[in-house]
């Protein structure tokens, strides 16, 4: 089984695929983490030399490595892997997968998100927690269509760590 963690950025889901895993005694791999040791680089530093367009044809080549050749994992993707490339569509017909998708408000995502912008390419830039509350909502709402296809949905807001696996763990098996 391939569980696969998808959601906004800061909804939890590199955090949270870590402790999932462990519970499970399953591995862990962290979508981004992987690009980054396979492409010698951070993510930050793709998007600022080959480009976004760049990122995602390599979020979606190692998504299918993984998807194809992994068994009892726990993936947690990238904010924006399920919006690109019919990645959703991949994801909801692999084969021993369950997507989860980790929701949280926008409130949630900005007290999570002002204070990490600086490794996320795409909002390092926004200087105000007006700005950033006006992009995630427009953001949010372009991708919420293809994160609701998850297989299973779990909030996120003002739960602890503990208790979003434990639900996590009832909701899945
Ligand atoms: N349930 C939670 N309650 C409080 N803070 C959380 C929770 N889940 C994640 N965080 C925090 O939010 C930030 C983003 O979490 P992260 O796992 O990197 O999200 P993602 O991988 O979805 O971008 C981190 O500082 C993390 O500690
Ligand atoms: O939402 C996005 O497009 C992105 C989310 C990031 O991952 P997290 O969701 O783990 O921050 C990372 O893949 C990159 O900065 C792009
Ligand atoms: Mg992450």
């Amino acid at each position: 089984m391939i569980l696969i963690l998808i959601g906004y950025m800061a909804s939890g889901k590199s955090t949270l695929g870590r402790i999932l895993a462990k519970k499970l005694n399953y591995e862990f791999l962290d979508l981004d983490d992987y690009i980054e040791t396979n492409e010698k680089s951070t993510i930050s530093d793709i998007f600022k030399t080959d480009g976004e367009i760049y990122f995602r044809k390599k979020e979606t080549h190692y998504l299918r490595e993984l998807l194809e050749s992994k068994n009892n994992l726990v993936l947690s993707l990238g904010g924006g892997t399920p919006c690109y490339s019919n990645n959703m569509e991949l994801i909801l017909s692999a084969n021993h997968t369950k997507s989860i998708y980790l929701k949280a408000s926008i409130p949630t995502l900005i007290t999570r998100l002002k204070n990490e912008k600086s490794k996320r390419p795409l909002i390092a830039h926004i200087e105000t927690d007006e700005l950033l509350a006006e992009f995630i909502g427009k953001h949010l709402f372009e991708r919420s269509q293809f994160y609701s296809l998850a297989n299973t949905t779990v909030t996120t807001d003002n739960k602890t760590e503990s208790h979003i696996v434990e639900e996590l763990i009832l909701q899945l098996f």
